[in-house]
């Protein structure tokens, strides 16, 4: 379809064309989740080159089905109408299940923090708790092809941005379980990856594209990869500053953060 020969410029690099190879291999079951827009849509158009079996979710269904219109020609099943408001209903999988990338986010606001306690709550259960009970649900599956776990964070979920405070904490969050529930997989040989992506802002423009951004995290949980850095320069640099000169790197992030520029995304 056009929208994969668009994004087949993506995939010409090296790496892109060695891992196409080596994942047709495999024929990888996948799901994605909120995938109906932005990073995650990318990353189905990629996995669907890639010949993979995917799963994608979203709550909006015509989101939903004009991605899978884009993907008509591969294996691809769509869960519409799936919500993670609440606690998360009776699992969504059934057969074998090789990587789950948990992606999805619920909206909330860029501005300060109103101290909207409720807000935060449901947050939380967006963004994290159900990453929580996907992963649960998931493991057996899992551990069955000795598969993966991506979950998709940012460089707010490692470093303290301003106007980003419920989101902030849960990205926080997603890193303290599943770095420890890595740790716990290692003691127990559990042969489950599990990556965490950490990505600075995704524009639309040349500089960090969602197409390219999608592709980096795929390549990311292929490879088993603890944490994957997007663009790696501008989120890898601030971190290693942050270990060293904590109250610097505050400074210098409340210094160059374009609110204005932001806001328009
Ligand atoms: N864009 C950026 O600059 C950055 C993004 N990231 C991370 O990358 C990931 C993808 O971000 P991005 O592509 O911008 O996200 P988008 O806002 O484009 O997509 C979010 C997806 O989640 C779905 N969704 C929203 N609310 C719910 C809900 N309550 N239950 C289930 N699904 C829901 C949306 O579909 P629908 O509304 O139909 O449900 C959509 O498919 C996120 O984890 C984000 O934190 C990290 C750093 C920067
Ligand atoms: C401003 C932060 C990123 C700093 C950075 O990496 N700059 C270099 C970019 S470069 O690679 O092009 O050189 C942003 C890091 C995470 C962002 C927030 C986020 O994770 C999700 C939301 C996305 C939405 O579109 C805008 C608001 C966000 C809360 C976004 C805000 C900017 C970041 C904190």
């Amino acid at each position: 379809s056009s929208s994969l020969e668009v994004a087949a410029p993506s995939l010409a690099g090296f790496t892109g064309v060695a891992l196409l190879l080596f994942w047709e291999q495999l024929w990888k079951r996948v799901i994605v989740t909120g995938a109906s827009t932005g990073i995650g849509e990318q990353m189905a158009y990629h996995l669907a080159r890639m010949g993979s079996h995917i799963l994608v979710t979203a709550r909006t269904e015509a989101k939903l089905q004009k991605v899978n219109g884009k993907l008509s020609t591969h294996t691809c099943t769509c869960i519409p109408a799936i919500s993670y408001s609440t606690l998360m209903p009776a699992p969504l999988i059934s057969g074998g299940l090789d990587m789950l990338i948990l992606n999805h986010i619920g909206k909330s606001y860029f501005s300060y923090f109103d101290g909207d306690v409720g807000h935060v709550q449901k947050l939380l259960q967006i963004n994290f708790l159900s990453y929580v009970a996907m992963t649960v649900s998931a493991l057996p599956m899992l551990k069955e092809s000795e598969g993966s776990i991506v979950v998709v964070s940012s460089m707010a979920g490692k470093v303290g941005f301003p106007l980003t405070v419920p989101y902030s904490a849960t990205k926080f969050a997603l890193d303290g379980f599943f770095s420890s529930l890595r740790q716990e997989f290692s003691m127990q040989s559990v042969n489950v990856s599990i990556t965490l992506c950490v990505l600075g802002f995704i524009n639309t423009g040349k500089i960090s594209p969602k197409e390219e951004c999608a592709l980096e995290i795929i390549k990311g949980g292929a490879l088993r990869q603890r944490e994957v850095y997007y663009r790696y320069a501008s989120t890898k640099i601030p971190l290693l500053i942050r270990d060293w000169a904590a109250d610097f790197l505050d400074y210098l992030i409340r210094k160059c953060y374009n609110t204005e520029n932001l806001k328009k995304n």
